[in-house]
């Protein structure tokens, strides 16, 4: 295959999410376990939130015609939050505290620093208006309305929101099931010496903390030897378990590189070298019918093509849209000469006079992975594209390609 042969980034997405199963799984977690999580049913109100008139502040309850002539009202009830009010007996005031429930008969609450507090009654000090400081029964939530739709992934305000209509459990969609395949003779577990050619296995741990923050659960984890037969074996075990099989290495042109190759001698390679970079040797294919994406070796072209790549098909498979837009700001930094390649340049957002700009790490080699520590987000160089300082190219940030 050629260089002219590359598949440009679109081209291979729409093939990959047209792949991508629907994952319809569903469970019932409790709220606890359920941060992250896509609701699998819409959520309607059970019951009005909050449940009853209640007051915002400190201070005394009390109905405003009572305060005609600027007399002082007896104080009749005191009502810590928590306890049922009693009614608001005529030409009195009630005492009350933030989120005490309001008493039948009262229209207003007055803060305490705006009365004058004698033995057993108050006179206050400010005008009055009905509805003062009263937080109104169903005024977040009102009974019957849809709360949080399908497919919500839940935050930890929509978790507090679940809660505060009092719902203990929730029905989410099950997990993607994700088998991670590292693959390299070279590669030993962090913690072990490191004997002469060996280096220590850096995008398990990635590719672990990509899925974890994608919502995935990951059913197989395993290094593999630079083996056909145990490539082939290994491949075969973790398509039975999994929505999707991830591996990095083995995909390029080498003698060494067998994901690739199991894949095309099976025939379930269907896509191989994207035009992009880091990542060219991406490969995509079926191992008895569960889709495998081949990611790269190099540890920036595993982050790179997970976030380009992985991430979209995840959300397809979720049924979910992809958020992504990215924004358009101007680099600081100069790319001389056009690649065929899109760039993925690891670039840090900053601010240059107040106006935010990119930067790029200087060391863009895929691998060299401080250039992602240091960086916010990726900044796109196009395909056939030189940079100048002060051209606008798209960027999008870490925390937006992981939502
Ligand atoms: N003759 C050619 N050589 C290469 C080409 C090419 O077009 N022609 N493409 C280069 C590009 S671009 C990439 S990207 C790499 C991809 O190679 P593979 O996917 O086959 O990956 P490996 O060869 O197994 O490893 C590449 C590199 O990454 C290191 N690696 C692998 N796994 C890990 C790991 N888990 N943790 C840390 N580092 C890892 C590995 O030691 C290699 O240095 O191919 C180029 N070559
Ligand atoms: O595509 Mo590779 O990741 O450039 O080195
Ligand atoms: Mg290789």
């Amino acid at each position: 295959m050629t260089t002219a042969s590359l598949i440009p980034l679109e081209t291979a997405l729409a093939h990959i999410l047209e792949q991508a199963p629907p994952l319809n799984a569903r469970e019932r977690v409790p709220l606890s376990q359920a941060l992250g999580r896509t609701l699998a049913d819409a959520q309607r109100v059970p019951a009005d939130v909050p449940p009853a008139d209640n007051s915002a502040v400190d201070g005394y309850a009390l109905r405003c015609a009572d305060l005609a002539g600027n007399r002082p009202l007896p104080v009749s009830a005191r009502i810590p939050a928590g306890t049922p009010a009693p009614a608001l007996a005529p030409g009195t005031a009630a005492r009350l505290f933030t989120g005490s429930e309001l008493p039948v008969g009262a229209d207003a609450v007055v803060m305490q620093e705006d009365v004058d507090i004698g033995a057993g009654e108050i006179r206050i000090k400010t005008t009055v208006c009905p509805g003062q400081n009263i937080r109104r029964r169903g005024q977040d939530l009102r009974r019957g309305d849809l709360a949080l739709a399908r497919g919500t992934r839940l935050r930890p305000q929509e978790l507090g929101l679940l809660a505060s209509m009092g719902i203990a459990e929730v029905p989410v969609l099950a997990r993607p099931r994700v088998a991670v395949l590292t693959t390299g003779d070279e590669l030993v577990e962090p913690g072990q010496p490191l004997a002469p050619g060996q280096i220590y296995n850096t995008n398990r741990f990635t590719l672990l903390g990509l899925l974890t923050q994608a919502g995935c659960e990951v059913t197989v984890c395993e290094t593999l030897r630079d083996d056909r037969a145990a490539t082939r074996t290994t491949l075969s075990r973790a398509a039975g378990s999994a929505d999707l099989v991830l591996t990095s290495g083995g995909v390029s042109v080498g003698e060494e590189d067998h994901v690739r190759a199991v894949l095309e001698e099976s025939g379930g390679l269907s896509l191989w070298r994207l035009a992009i970079k880091p990542g060219k040797p991406l490969a995509f294919g079926r191992v008895q019918d569960t889709p495998v994406l081949g990611l790269p070796g190099n540890p920036a072209a595993v982050l790179v093509t997970f976030l380009m790549v992985v991430m979209p098909f995840l959300r397809r498979c979720q049924g979910q849209p992809d958020p992504v837009q990215g924004e358009r700001l101007p680099a600081l930094f100069t790319v001389p000469s056009p690649s065929i390649r899109r760039e993925f340049v690891r670039a840090r957002k900053t601010l240059q006079d107040g106006r935010p700009q990119l930067e790029a790490y200087p060391n863009q080699s895929s691998g060299v992975l401080s250039s992602a520590c240091w960086a916010s987000g990726l900044a796109v160089v196009p395909e056939h594209g030189t940079v100048h300082p002060g051209d606008l190219l798209t960027y999008y940030s870490f925390a937006e390609l992981l939502s």
